[in-house]
């Protein structure tokens, strides 16, 4: 397992060992010895999610709000998107920044979205299987996000606005300046 830090403090990606032989290729896509080892991370997964998203198919920025705040260890089992965590930590020195990186089913990297961050992915192939692990459940009534193209927090989402989908839900959500900040 490769571990990269990341320029926001909290925003570990991993790159698991992959196994190849001429039946195809395995890897543990989680260990939870192995994750709290090699990150410093102590967690309790308790929810996995998975989506199936078409080109363009653009979902956040989410977060859920204060209590109901959630880690995520994100990763795509198929096809590639471009991942998006954003600080929005009270009194962090990145509050405010964002990073983006390309997750696919070829560099197998996961991205851990520590609670505190808005995020959200837009799909770059034409279908990708996006999964990930929570660490606290949903609660829809603590749902909350930011809006894709918020100028303060200007994303380059790298995909045509013509060619963005979003959900209704995704359409309405508060610009940065709206929300409170996390903690
Ligand atoms: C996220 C979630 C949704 N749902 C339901 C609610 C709704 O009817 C349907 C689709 O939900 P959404 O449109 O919110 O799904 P989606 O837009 O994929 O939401 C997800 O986006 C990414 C970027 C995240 O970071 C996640 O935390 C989550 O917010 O699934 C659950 O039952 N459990 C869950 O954990």
């Amino acid at each position: 397992m490769e571990i990269e830090k990341t320029a926001l403090e909290g925003c570990v990606i991993l790159k698991p060992t992959v196994f190849a032989d001429d039946r195809g290729a395995f890897f543990e896509s989680f260990n939870q010895s192995v994750f709290e080892i090699s990150t410093g991370i102590s967690t309790n997964f308790v929810q996995d999610n998975q989506s199936l998203s078409s080109f363009g198919v653009l979902r956040g920025l989410h977060f859920q709000t204060e209590e109901f705040a959630q880690a995520k260890l994100v990763r795509v089992i198929k096809g590639e998107v471009l991942d998006v965590a954003v600080d929005i930590r009270k009194g962090s020195k990145t509050f405010g920044k964002h990073i983006s990186i390309v997750l696919n089913d070829k560099n197998n990297k996961q991205l851990f979205v520590p609670r505190g961050f808005a995020h959200g992915f837009v799909t770059l192939s034409k279908q990708a299987i996006f999964a990930y692990k929570c660490d606290n459940y949903y609660q829809r009534s603590a749902e909350s996000g930011i809006l894709y193209n918020d100028t303060t927090l200007n994303i380059d989402w790298k995909v045509p606005t013509n060619e963005i989908k979003l959900s209704d839900k995704d359409k309405i959500l508060p610009t940065f300046d709206q929300v409170e900040a996390y903690g």
